[in-house]
């Protein structure tokens, strides 16, 4: 059983458009809603793999009543916390060419007996020992940029790995906290915290390695186009294949995270696995998760200890 926490979710709405134009009436070609956010994204992927999730959520508001429905279409086991304010609305506009422009809405705000109340159902599913926890996602206003360390403590209190794919302030606070056993930031979300830019691959693994000795186990950092890098105390692998045309990389860093879960075995393979998973991804429209068939892990690369020169672009 892996538990997912995501305390910021979502109502993915995606429209597909020939081009976007600002400024003027853009006409939509398809539109998809799905339900959204990064640990409902996991939990979604694990159900089509066959594998047992509960997903933690806050809801409030119709658009909660209406996530919760489709969560239960997709057969997702929820613990809905209900709160005052409305589940935000995501929108993701598609360009033919596959060009993705997000615009993520802050979610509601959450009172301080609300956030206890979402930390005391994580709780709860803790007690009953499952294989690993998921957090995800960014904060609703209102939740301390701390909640993470809060819940990274408390999967340790009760011997659960941790996972964590977050961002800004609260990535930082949980990293430096440690605890986590795997962290899955981006590029982007790494340098970030690192406070500077990670041009080769040298510069990931060190970046990586700083949130390692943070107190850290491992960090699987994704590259887009480029794949990604598995980073452990010790060793590091880098896993990726041709790029592709995306027809949404909206739910790729999700779908990644949940295929390194669903994986066994060393962890080469299971970097291979996560790769082929966050490709398959990118070639569904809107959030929509890949099933089994979509899978290729023949079609991924895997090389051990990566030459610390090379450019990060050129993988
Ligand atoms: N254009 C692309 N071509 C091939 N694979 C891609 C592409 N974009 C994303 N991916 C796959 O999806 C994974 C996650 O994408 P990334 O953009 O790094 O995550 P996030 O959504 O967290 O920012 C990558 O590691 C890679 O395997
Ligand atoms: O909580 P955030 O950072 O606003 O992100 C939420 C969004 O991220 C997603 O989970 C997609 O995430 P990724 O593209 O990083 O995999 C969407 O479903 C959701 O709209």
């Amino acid at each position: 059983m892996i538990v997912t926490l995501t305390p910021n979710p979502s109502l993915d709405r995606a429209l597909e458009v020939d081009e976007l134009v600002l400024g003027e009436v853009n006409r939509a070609t398809a539109s998809h809603v799905h339900p959204g956010g990064k640990g409902i994204n996991v939990s979604r992927v694990l159900v089509r793999h066959g594998a047992a999730t509960v997903a933690v959520l806050p809801s409030g508001g119709a658009d909660g009543a209406r996530l919760v429905e489709l969560l239960g279409e997709r057969g997702v086991a929820a613990v809905a916390v209900p709160v005052a304010g409305d589940v935000r609305t995501n929108l993701t506009l598609v360009e033919h060419g596959g060009a993705t422009t997000k615009v993520n809405a802050p979610g509601p705000e959450l009172s301080a007996a609300e956030v206890d109340a979402l930390v005391a159902a994580v709780e709860d599913q803790l007690r009953r020992r499952p294989d690993a926890l998921v957090a995800a996602g960014s904060l609703p206003v209102g939740a301390p940029a701390s909640l993470f360390v809060r819940v990274a403590g408390l999967a340790g209190r009760y011997g659960v790995p941790f996972g964590l794919d977050t961002s800004g302030e609260p990535l930082a606070r949980a990293v430096r906290s440690g605890g986590v056993t795997l962290v899955k930031p981006n590029d982007e979300e790494l340098a970030e915290i690192v406070g500077r830019d990670l041009v080769t691959v040298g510069d990931a693994v060190d970046a990586a390695r700083w949130v390692i000795d943070a107190g850290n186990r491992a960090v699987l950092l994704s590259l887009g186009a480029h794949g990604a890098l598995l980073v452990t105390h010790d060793h590091t692998w880098w896993a990726g294949g041709d790029p592709l045309v995306p027809v949404s990389t909206v739910g790729a860093g999700d779908t990644t995270l949940a295929g390194f879960l669903l994986a066994g075995g060393d962890p080469a393979g299971r970097l291979q696995r996560a790769v082929a998973f966050g490709r398959a991804a990118v070639l569904l429209p809107g959030t929509a998760v890949p099933g089994p068939h979509d899978i290729h892990p023949e079609a991924v690369r895997v090389v051990a200890e990566p030459d610390h020169d090379l450019a990060l672009k050129e993988l």
